[in-house]
């Protein structure tokens, strides 16, 4: 049954559930408060990279079902289900910032005169949904009959489409029958035809979703504490992490050893997560996540470490290439990038940091020179960094580029690189924690 479907904040989350949304059958307002977003989005663009947005964008604002305002007029008492997915940045140190939430709120519950259904997307801390149905009720004509549920998001950016469309699972935290019904309906075949579905209360479905985060950057964490006892003692982690995962308990993804993670989520959330278990005293729950914090941390101080050590212990005036600077492969997104943390300590330290990435356009103010090839990187560098784990990077000429740098030091920071090619062309290769690596 086709309904009609308001996205709230049309960010990387927002944007890409509303094209789902269309592509399923659905009517489609997405609503924003940036006129600048809302209009490249009208034109059916994509304002982000992410693989198969734009088409989507263009096939369903074409046909009329998918349409953007920053008009909350036409969004209020049209739609049958509102969806939240507005930002929950980090506030003052570091507990989920609610406020781009509230403002929505404010300025749709007035509206609001007939029951309506509005379902959070976001992610937040325990306890937030419940408070902002108390501010919905307050605010909205309709009072009681307005009802909120929680159906939080796991999509991965550079897959934003595919898990749209295929998610792994589907949790919908309700208070009623009828929340559940259309959220059922929302969701109905095909995208539920073979998908799991967590039907919950609103707590349990607050809590699901950051823990499923917590959990990855604990793997991550992990398998970076492992290598950093291969490095100790002499190890191959990337073959320890074959070797784990082949263990269907444990699984091979996010065993990936490296810089860490980063990104507008894992972070922020783990942190907001902590921050939350304080306050709720489970001081279990944050000393774990501390931990995982500060080992995330290790990884990149280490990096820039190693790398002033590999140029003998002061990085003063010398051109270093950063290979990579969106957080991860297959995004633009450069929110608490890794590679970004590492660039900005070594500029700090005095060198000249050149950056090339495929996709992440940096701010003109920023600290480093950004350029448009591999080989403007690495001409004249003084040492190459592999920070962001692109896979065109995979099949770099090793020799090609051996003749354009200064020094031929590679440090691997992801472990993708393939280290005997790499030493075949005469290039130190770096890698913690493949010690031993053949
Ligand atoms: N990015 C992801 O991959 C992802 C995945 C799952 C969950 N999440 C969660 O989803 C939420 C959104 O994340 P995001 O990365 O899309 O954030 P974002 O910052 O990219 O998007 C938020 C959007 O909301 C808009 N906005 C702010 N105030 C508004 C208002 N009052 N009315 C209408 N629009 C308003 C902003 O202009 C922006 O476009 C966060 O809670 C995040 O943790 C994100
Ligand atoms: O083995 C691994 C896997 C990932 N990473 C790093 O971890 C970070 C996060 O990666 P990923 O989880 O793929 O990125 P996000 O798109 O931020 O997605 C996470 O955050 C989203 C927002 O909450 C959730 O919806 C997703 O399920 C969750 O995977 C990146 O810096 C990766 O480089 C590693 O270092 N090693």
């Amino acid at each position: 049954m086709t309904l009609r479907v308001s996205v709230i904040g049309t960010g990387y989350l927002g944007a890409t559930h509303a094209a789902g949304m269309a592509e399923v059958g659905h009517r489609v307002i997405g609503i924003d408060v940036d006129p600048v977003r809302i209009a490249v989005l009208a034109a059916g663009r994509s304002p982000i990279y992410e693989d198969g947005l734009e088409p989507l964008l263009v096939r369903h604002t074409r046909s009329g079902r998918l349409r953007f305002t920053t008009d909350y007029r036409e969004i209020a008492d049209w739609a049958d289900v509102h969806f939240l997915a507005l930002g929950t940045p980090a506030g003052p140190g570091g507990a989920a910032d609610l406020r781009q939430l509230e403002a929505a709120i404010d300025s749709l519950a007035p509206m609001l005169t007939k029951p309506t259904l509005v379902v959070g997307k976001s992610t937040v801390p325990v306890g937030t949904a419940l408070q902002l149905q108390e501010r919905l009720r307050a605010l909205a004509p309709a009072g009681d009959r307005v009802e909120l549920a929680w159906n939080p998001e796991f999509l991965r950016e550079g897959f934003a489409v595919e898990d749209t469309l295929r998610p792994d699972r589907l949790v919908f935290g309700v208070q009623s029958t009828a929340a559940l019904d259309l959220l059922e309906q929302v969701y109905a075949i095909p995208l539920t035809e073979a998908t799991p579905v967590v039907r919950c209360d609103l707590a349990t479905a607050e809590l699901i979703k950051t823990a499923a985060n917590a959990f990855l950057a604990t793997k991550i964490s992990f398998i970076n504490s492992m290598a950093q006892m291969c490095q100790a003692a002499g190890g191959d982690v990337v073959l320890l992490a074959d070797a784990l995962g082949y263990d269907k308990r444990i699984g091979r993804e996010f065993l990936n050893a490296g810089l860490g993670f980063g990104g507008g989520c894992l972070p922020k959330d783990i942190r907001a997560l902590a921050v939350r278990a304080t306050e709720l005293e489970v001081d279990v729950l944050a000393q774990l996540i501390e931990a995982v914090e500060a080992i995330n941390e290790g990884q990149r101080a280490e990096l820039a470490e190693l790398t002033v050590e590999q140029l003998g212990g002061d990085v003063t005036g010398a051109r270093i290439a950063v290979l990579g600077a969106a957080f991860k492969p297959g995004t633009d997104d450069t929110r608490n990038s890794p590679a970004l943390t590492v660039a900005n300590r070594l500029h700090a330290a005095g060198a000249r940091v050149v950056i090339y990435d495929p996709q992440a356009e940096l701010a003109p103010k920023a600290d480093f020179t950004q350029v448009a090839t591999v080989d403007e990187a690495v001409t004249g560098a003084e040492i190459v960094l592999h920070l962001t784990e692109w896979p065109e990077f995979r099949s770099l000429d090793p020799v090609a580029l051996g003749a354009l740098a200064t020094n031929k030091i590679i440090i691997d920071g992801r472990l993708k690189l393939h280290a005997p090619t790499w030493r075949d062309a005469g290039w130190k290769v770096v890698q913690i924690g493949r010690a031993t690596s053949l």
